[in-house]
């Protein structure tokens, strides 16, 4: 089930309870059983990740601002958005894999220094993040 009360397919993860150590698993699985993981080196898996980039960029050129929780877009729109996201997101944590990257403890120290860099009382309710 998911928070929305909709059933799972029989099978399916929890797509709530996702962690990155489970994309991460499941992409060494995808590779190794298509004895692909000759292909995910490094600068493949970068370029991969860039070129996924580019096609979630597509998703939005020419389209002027969207606003958020994209009121205008219909469900095929939101779908591909999710696919290219999804993309981008699996490269990412491949490619972290592959160097010996932990993203999850990466993102987290991140977090800690960006909080530090931007103290909440010097950053609340100015008008531009500009530092
Ligand atoms: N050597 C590969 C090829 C694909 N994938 C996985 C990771 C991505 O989630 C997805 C990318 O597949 P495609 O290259 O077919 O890209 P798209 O799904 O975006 O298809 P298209 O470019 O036709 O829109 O498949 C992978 O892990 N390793």
């Amino acid at each position: 089930m998911n928070g929305g009360g909709r059933k799972d397919p029989p099978g399916a993860a929890d797509a709530s309870l996702v962690s990155l150590q489970d994309l991460r698993s499941k992409l060494q699985e995808f590779a190794r059983v298509r004895d692909w993981d000759q292909f995910h080196s490094p600068r493949n898996l970068l370029l991969a990740l860039v070129g996924e980039v580019g096609e979630l960029s597509e998703i939005f050129q020419w389209k002027g601002e969207v606003q958020r929780g994209l009121p205008d877009w219909n469900e095929a729109e939101k779908e591909h958005l999710g696919e290219e996201l999804s993309d981008v997101l699996l490269y990412l944590v491949r490619l972290a894999d592959v160097c010996g990257v932990d993203l999850g403890q990466a993102a987290l120290s991140k977090l800690k220094k960006n909080a530090v860099k931007y103290p909440v009382e010097k950053c609340k309710s100015q008008s531009t993040n500009a530092q």
